[in-house]
């Protein structure tokens, strides 16, 4: 395909030509260029991929699209755009023959709940007998076949190719977690959706976005990129902002939520550590569900992908006996049911609003004390630290604060702004930096009828502390240490 011919409505200019047209690879990183490839320069924060220009055409690379001239190249074609990530989603799409144009894409976006409201649709469609694909934090998958997921949502090349491969494997829907990073980065630009998903909206990635209005305007996008319909979780302040932004919208939407009035609308919830019941009712649903995941921000996770079913046409009792006899998500609320004296939950509460809603589901079942062992990511919203301290603080009788994935920052001081929070609440804690140790703390210290939570790292099988990367896995971790304590 020649590139020209990809650039769908967007401006360009032809700064030199090859006689060379054939692109056989799409490629942004210069070390992945093999030859045949097309190779796009984009200016990052990190580095400019401009200067990874000349390395990029000794791999092999015959074509590059650039935002500004790169001198003294001779021999490929060079195309100026005036947004690289932009241009490459435009011409991803192209080079993969428009896959999102064959399947139902639906987009999941908000700060919490989209990896688990996509579990719970892929086992929806499964009940209803459609071949389904999603992307996501913990995998990808193209029907039964599990895929590794780098990021939650994928770079263009590598989003539109893997749709691609979920199109040639007859996979009907396409369910997919829609990051506020892939929207303000343009990585699911020119991709048709049939509907998006707001769950919610509370502060994370302050150290990506400016503002909070921005992280809320980057999201706002997906819900002008769908065809269908839009559905959104009423209850949510920003929900209920974007439902009034979007009243002139000509693609319709729904409503779900257990407060407001909504289209969709949960009652009478029953909750235990088990999981939690309660009666649905709207857009064709009048129903009782017993889910089997437990928290209250799952009645929330499983309106949004019964609201999803019913505009898709699945019928409520598809919808029902899928939702009940469904496993938990990796991860998420999971409990390790090995142990009877206490209950140990892992969970992925990575933010203070989710760390909350956690640690208030547990305490509504906990029969004695709550304690929690968490710590926060390293080269990530730093502003977090504090106000989740003060969430575990608050909400735990006792808080072991420890490492996450300190990445490549000092881990010590990590904590000591986790800690900040807890003081502020006057919370009775303890720092262990070794979360191994930490959770080995933990596990000695329970007595009966205890609930620990370890949150922050969920179905992570690694752990990164400085520029290495090992094996490491709470629920295993949890498990290794109950034997020790010789409460298995
Ligand atoms: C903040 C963010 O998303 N950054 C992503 C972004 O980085 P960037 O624009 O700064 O790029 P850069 O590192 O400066 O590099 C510029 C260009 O030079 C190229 N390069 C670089 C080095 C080299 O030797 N050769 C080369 O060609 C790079 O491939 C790139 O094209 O583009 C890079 C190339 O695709 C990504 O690797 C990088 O992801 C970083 C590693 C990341 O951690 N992203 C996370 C925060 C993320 O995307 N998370 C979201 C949401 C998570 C959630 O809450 O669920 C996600 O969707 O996963
Ligand atoms: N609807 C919800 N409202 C608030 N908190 C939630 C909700 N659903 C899940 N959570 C909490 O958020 C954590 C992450 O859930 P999940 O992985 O489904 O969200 P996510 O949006 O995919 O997160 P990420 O942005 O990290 O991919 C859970 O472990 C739980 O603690
Ligand atoms: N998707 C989130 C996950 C955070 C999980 C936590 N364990 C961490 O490593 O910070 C992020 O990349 O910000
Ligand atoms: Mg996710």
């Amino acid at each position: 395909m020649r590139l020209q011919d990809m650039l769908f409505n967007i401006e360009f200019e032809i700064l030199q030509q090859s006689h060379e047209e054939e692109i056989t690879h799409i490629a942004y990183d210069s070390r992945k260029v093999v030859p045949g490839s097309l190779f796009i320069c984009i200016s990052g924060m990190e580095t400019d991929g401009h200067q990874f220009a000349n390395e990029a055409i000794r791999k092999g690379a015959i074509a590059l699209v650039v935002e500004k001239a790169v001198p003294k190249v001779q021999g490929v074609t060079m195309i100026r755009v005036n947004d690289s990530r932009k241009a490459m989603a435009v011409i991803a799409a192209a080079f993969y023959g428009n896959p999102s144009s064959e399947l139902d894409m639906i987009g999941v976006t908000g700060t919490n709940g989209k990896t688990t409201v996509t579990y719970m649709l892929k086992n929806i469609f499964e009940q209803a007998r459609c071949k389904t694909g999603v992307i996501g934090t913990i995998s990808n998958w193209i029907g039964e076949q599990e895929l590794e997921s780098v990021r939650t949502t994928p770079e263009s090349p590598d989003f539109q190719l893997l749709l691609k491969k979920m199109v040639q494997e007859h996979v009907n829907k396409c369910i997919m977690e829609v990051s506020s990073h892939s929207l303000c980065l343009q990585r699911v630009y020119a991709t048709k959706f049939q509907i998006g998903i707001f769950t919610n909206l509370t502060e994370d990635h302050m150290d990506f976005h400016p503002t909070p209005e921005h992280y809320y305007q980057s999201k706002k996008k997906l819900f002008h990129m769908t065809e269908k319909a839009n559905l959104i979780n009423i209850d949510d302040s920003f929900g209920w902002r974007l439902t009034e932004e979007l009243t002139h919208s000509e693609v319709p939407f729904f409503t779900y939520g257990i407060e407001r009035k909504a289209d969709l609308k949960a009652s009478n919830i029953v909750m235990d550590y088990r999981g939690v019941c309660f009666e649905v009712q709207g857009m064709g649903m009048n129903n009782f569900i017993s889910l089997p995941i437990a928290g209250k921000f799952s009645v929330y996770n499983a309106l949004a992908a019964i609201g999803t079913a019913r505009i898709m046409e699945v019928s409520p009792k598809e919808i029902v006996d899928a939702l009940e006899n469904m496993g938990g998500v990796p991860g998420r609320f999971q409990r390790i049911k090995e142990i009877a004296e206490f209950g140990i939950i892992i969970d992925y509460a990575h933010t203070a609003d989710a760390l909350m809603n956690v640690l208030e589901s547990i305490k509504g079942f906990s029969e004695k004390r709550v304690i929690t062992v968490f710590g926060c990511g390293g080269d990530r919203d730093k502003s977090k630290r504090p106000k989740m301290g003060e969430v575990s603080g608050k909400y735990s009788d006792y808080t072991i604060i420890t490492s996450d994935n300190p990445r490549s920052e000092n881990p010590d001081e990590i904590l000591q702004s986790i800690e900040v929070g807890i003081n502020k609440v006057h919370g009775s804690y303890e720092k262990i930096e070794n979360r191994r140790e930490a959770i080995k703390r933990a596990i000695s210290i329970a007595k009966k009828g205890d609930v620990i939570l370890i949150a922050g790292k969920g179905h992570e099988k690694t752990q990164t502390v400085g520029s290495k990367t090992v094996s490491f896995d709470d629920y295993e971790v949890a498990l290794e240490a109950a034997r020790e304590e010789n409460v298995l």
